[in-house]
């Protein structure tokens, strides 16, 4: 904090100031306090990470193989010129918490003009290259996580986390934390708003094509002798896609709440159903209910 609030001499005279305090004490309140603020400040990971999704640095970088400099990043999104300085800055965010990876070239240098950082004065600056992490290829190609990430991130779940403290007030049972903050369950906005429930099934697509590979070739066993299975709740039935494409004899349906369910797409080998599932289940060998903790 010192080194932002100051000029760089300055910062270093405040920062060496904070390194030689004497006490222990104060060496303590100034770690104590350095833990709030961090903890504080540590949505501002989710939020760079939202950043990097709603400008596809991601995409911009695999375009250039996995691995590009910030002229070329910013070459492939939608940033004013003027805040280039501010990408770099939030690169610098995303590396930080592992989304990125960053190597300083030490055989290709451009010219400073280009670099636009906003700390060089001329002559020429070595490009830092950015590159994608196993965190960030989950991001990019056609089985990528964008859609459940971005769900995620997305103001309606966002802020319902904002009224943690008010929920804890009232007695059980009450309002989940996204009804307390939209007076309306989930589900019922999903019914009346037809960009959220977009939002929703394909963020459960992109989930459930992701996991449910994974689960087949770890426990795929559970699946074996039996007939029929019953994926309730079941989206758009990636999950019982991709179960029914691993057992072809196994006679996989889906069920879900009937705005779901007019969304199903054709041709696949899952039978949908439309049915709410705290009344009634209709019959199978087996119920598949898909939970992520
Ligand atoms: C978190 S999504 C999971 C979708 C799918 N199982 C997956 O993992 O890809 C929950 C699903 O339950 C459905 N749902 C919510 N309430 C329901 C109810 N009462 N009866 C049946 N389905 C319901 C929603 O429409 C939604 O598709």
């Amino acid at each position: 904090r010192f080194i932002h609030q100051a000029k760089p001499r300055e910062a270093q005279a405040h920062c060496t100031m904070a390194l030689t305090v004497k006490s222990t004490d104060d060496h303590a309140l100034l770690n104590a306090e350095h833990e709030l603020w961090a903890t504080t400040f540590s949505y501002i990971k989710s939020m760079a990470l939202k950043s990097a999704l709603d400008l596809r640095l991601a995409d911009a970088i695999h375009h250039h193989g996995g691995a590009a400099t910030l002229p070329q990043i910013a070459a492939r999104v939608t940033v004013h010129p003027s805040k280039i300085p501010c990408l770099r800055r939030l690169m610098r965010t995303l590396t930080v918490s592992g989304v990125f990876s960053v190597v300083q070239q030490q055989d290709v240098v451009v010219p400073a003009a280009s670099v636009s950082n906003g700390t060089c004065n001329g002559g020429v600056a070595a490009e830092p290259l950015y590159a994608l992490t196993p965190v960030s290829r989950l991001l990019v190609g056609s089985r990528n996580l964008v859609s459940i990430i971005t769900m995620l991130l997305s103001p309606n779940f966002v802020t319902s986390f904002l009224g943690i403290g008010a929920w804890f007030e009232h007695s059980l049972p009450d309002p989940c934390l996204f009804t307390q903050a939209h007076g309306e369950a989930l589900w019922t906005m999903a019914d009346r708003d037809a960009t959220f429930d977009a939002l929703i099934n394909d963020a459960m697509v992109s989930d459930s094509s992701f996991i449910m590979d994974i689960a087949i070739r770890e426990c795929g066993e559970v699946f074996q002798g039996i007939g029929s299975l019953m994926d309730v709740g079941g989206g758009l039935g990636a999950a019982a896609q991709a179960i029914s494409g691993a057992f072809p004899s196994l006679e996989c349906t889906v069920m879900d709440l009937d705005h779901v369910v007019a969304k199903a797409p054709a041709g696949t080998d899952v039978n949908y159903v439309v049915g709410d599932m705290f009344e009634s289940v209709p019959p199978a060998d087996a119920v598949f209910l898909k939970v992520r903790t």
